[in-house]
């Protein structure tokens, strides 16, 4: 993949870019099987893995998540960076080779969006000294764009804002904004007022009828729609998700429990795909943004004849994964887990848990494989026995493990 913003050391997020794709995936593989490696001793060689599973070289990117600088009349949509002079300072990203063209396209108007309805970017630089009630008011309101697009070309846009006060010029000008952007499907101004390095708040305000964006994936059986509500975690490379899904389906159909849990279950992507007649599906969540979006879609999926036995056994439940499971006997465990946890792992207490359970069968779905060594560890009557890299993030060191453990 070319990148003129990476040749001209503007941005240096794709940190391989330097580097042939072949090569990205085996030092990905090399890299997970020699972190696995003195955890599983003896072990190692038992596990089959199966051919990486590889992605675009670029455009696969489904969700951009975008800071605003520069003026009204000039924003800058992209990443606060090094300008050329030194000084830190907003570099335009709006033609990332990472997003495809469905997504660069709406930057232009989400940009005129911004001038016609007097968003002005905040300054994200760190105030020095006292911050008068003047200086904050020079602030600004307008904090980040988040836009993810949806393998129809559908958009969900959010405005990260520091107030409420912009928010009846944005809904004057949406009128405007859907015919300058006729793929608007949701629009929404997250609140985030605090002066800090986060991404979005806890408030969100919805402008369109519609609240949430189709995801359609080619499943294992037909495509899956499943609902994207904001405030809800998506995997980051559509085609690469649809990929673990399916794969994921196909080892619990080799398993065949009678009962899983989805622990981390976002909007339900494992738990939906890998639903059965006759088969016990509890997903938990700690977002309940993201837990009524997989309720969405499980009533959609339940009012079909062919999904309706599937679903009858499908439940989802917003809290922690770790109390969910720990309020649970071990003995009363379901007879597969599967854990999809954010970048620090399931920790100790859930491994513990998961060790001394009378599950059968964990799958776990890792973004970082330092973690997973480390949770594989405390669960040592886990043993690895098929495992399979996805490659979800190119040009970049991360990636998707997903390795199905069986009790020895
Ligand atoms: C890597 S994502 C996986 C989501 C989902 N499995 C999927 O395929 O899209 C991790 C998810 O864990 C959720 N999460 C974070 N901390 C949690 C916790 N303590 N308990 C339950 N879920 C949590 C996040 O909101 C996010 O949806």
């Amino acid at each position: 993949m070319q990148c003129h913003h990476f040749d001209a050391g503007r941005c240096r997020s794709c940190t391989l870019l330097d580097v042939a794709y072949p090569t990205q995936v085996a030092d990905k593989e090399r890299h997970v099987r020699d972190l696995l490696a003195p955890v599983l001793g003896a072990r190692a060689r038992d596990v089959a893995w199966l051919a990486p599973v590889t992605s675009a070289e670029g455009g696969f990117r489904n969700k951009a998540k975008m800071v605003v600088t520069g003026s009204v009349e000039h924003p800058v949509i992209g990443i606060l960076g090094a300008l050329p002079s030194g000084e830190a300072g907003g570099v335009d990203l709006t033609d990332c080779p990472l997003y495809p063209p469905t997504l660069q396209a709406a930057f232009g108007p989400l940009a005129e969006l911004v001038t016609r309805a007097r968003l002005q970017p905040y300054d994200l630089t760190p105030a020095r000294g006292r911050v008068t009630p003047r200086d904050a008011a020079r602030r600004g309101e307008l904090k980040h764009l988040l836009v993810t697009v949806s393998p129809a070309g559908e958009l969900m846009v959010r405005l990260v804002l520091r107030s409420q006060e912009p928010v009846a010029r944005v809904r004057k000008h949406l009128p405007w904004l859907r015919e300058a952007l006729p793929s608007l499907a949701v629009l929404s101004v997250n609140l985030q007022p605090e002066h800090k390095a986060v991404l979005e708040g806890e408030r969100e305000i919805v402008l369109t009828e519609r609240e949430t964006l189709p995801m359609t994936l080619p499943g294992a059986a037909g495509e899956l729609t499943l609902h994207l509500r904001t405030q809800s975690f998506f995997q980051t490379n559509t085609a690469v998700a649809a990929a673990l899904y399916r794969q994921a389906r196909a080892w619990v159909d080799d398993a065949a429990p009678a009962s899983l849990w989805d622990l981390y279950c976002g909007v339900g992507g494992f738990a939906l795909t890998c639903a059965a007649p006759g088969r016990q599906v509890m997903g938990v969540e700690l977002s309940a943004e993201a837990v009524a979006s997989a309720e969405l879609t499980r009533a959609e999926l339940g009012a079909s004849p062919e999904g309706a036995a599937a679903m009858a056994g499908v439940r989802f439940a917003a809290g922690d994964a770790t109390a969910y499971a720990l309020a649970a006997a071990p003995g009363d465990a379901p007879e597969l887990v599967i854990v999809n946890p954010p970048r620090r792992g399931v920790g100790p207490e859930l491994a513990d848990w998961l060790e001394a359970s009378s599950a059968r069968w964990v799958l776990y779905s890792s973004c970082n494989a330092v973690t997973l060594a480390r949770d594989l560890e405390r669960m040592p009557s886990l043993r690895p026995e098929r495992a399979r890299l996805l490659d979800m993030f190119p040009q970049t060191r991360h990636y998707e493990v997903l390795t199905l453990l069986t009790r020895g």
